[in-house]
């Protein structure tokens, strides 16, 4: 793992949330090469996680290299155009990290077949604590592919899909879930105000109890369901929240999640226009 050399295209949110995650497992800085036209995020990252900061484009890559791309959606044809000739002249194993853009547009972009792996992170990464969905072509190795689980296995948890088309779904549920989550925690905040409680007591109380509840989750053999029936009396106060609560939650989570999966797809299409 010491030995690889990790280039990331783009300084942005998601690149800093693997680039924290990987130097907290002692991942050396300076087998972590960033690219971004700007000096502001990249900068910022040599100097915090003495990672080397590069412009935009590499000529050429080191041995061994892996390449995480980490810009927009939107940008891949014109970054793949500028960076096509340097992936196709070496062995690199190429890992988008892009919402919604299929692996077979990456490589009819690039104009050849080389490894490509689509990997969907989330921003917990960046405390050890992501879960990343990852998908692999067909001509990717096992050894590629033990990278890559290797990377995003020392940032959190790591899920293979063997179906491309439910990665919309994983970053829909996955990708994006971090800030349904953090929106659940500022409405329930919110709510405990309302009834009058101070602000800082219902942050507290609200984050405490979403980790307590993930980790009592994590740590059981027990569903959700059976270990939500444990806190629910009938007749009690949680049995007239969660009334409230089933109205709409389910409709909505299932809502949401086609929006965002939708959305993936609609970033792939726009793609195609572009391109
Ligand atoms: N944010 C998230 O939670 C997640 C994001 N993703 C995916 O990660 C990718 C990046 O998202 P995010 O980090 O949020 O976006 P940001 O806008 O935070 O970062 C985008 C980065 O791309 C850089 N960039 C722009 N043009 C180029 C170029 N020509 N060459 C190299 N780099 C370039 C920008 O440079 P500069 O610093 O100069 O502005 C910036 O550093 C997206 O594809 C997204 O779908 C996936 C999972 C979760
Ligand atoms: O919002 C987005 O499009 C990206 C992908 C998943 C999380 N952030």
């Amino acid at each position: 793992m010491t030995e690889q050399h990790i280039v990331f295209i783009g300084a942005g949110n998601m690149a800093r949330a693997l680039i924290s995650g990987m130097r907290q497992r002692d991942i050396p800085g300076e087998s972590i090469q960033v690219h971004a036209p700007s000096t502001l995020h990249r900068g910022a990252l040599a100097e915090e996680f003495g990672v080397r900061s590069r412009p935009a484009q590499a000529e050429k890559l080191p041995e061994n290299s892996v390449v995480i791309y980490a810009a927009k959606p939107k940008q891949m044809p014109a970054i793949l155009q500028e960076w096509g000739d340097t992936l196709r002249s070496g062995s690199a194993l190429f890992v988008s990290v892009a919402a919604g853009v299929s692996s077979t547009q990456i490589t009819a972009l690039l104009g050849e077949e080389i490894s490509v792996v689509r990997a969907m992170p989330n921003t917990p990464s960046q405390i050890g604590a992501g879960a990343t969905t990852l998908f692999a072509r067909a001509n990717v190795g096992a050894s590629q592919c033990d990278t890559v689980q290797q990377i995003f296995s020392g940032v959190g948890k790591v899920f293979w899909l063997h179906d491309e088309a439910l990665m919309d779904t994983a970053t829909a549920l996955a990708g994006s879930g971090p800030a349904y989550v953090l929106l659940f925690l500022e409405a329930l905040e919110d709510a405990a105000v309302l009834q009058g409680l101070d602000r800082i007591t219902a942050r507290a109380l609200a984050l405490q109890t979403v980790l307590g509840t993930a980790q009592m989750a994590a740590a059981s053999p027990a569903s959700p369901s059976e270990l939500r029936h444990q806190v629910t009396s009938p007749g009690g106060t949680t049995a007239a929240g969660l009334a409230v609560w089933e109205e709409q939650l389910r409709p909505l989570a299932q809502r949401a999640l086609a929006a965002a999966a939708e959305r993936g797809r609609a970033l792939s299409q726009l793609l195609k226009k572009d391109a």
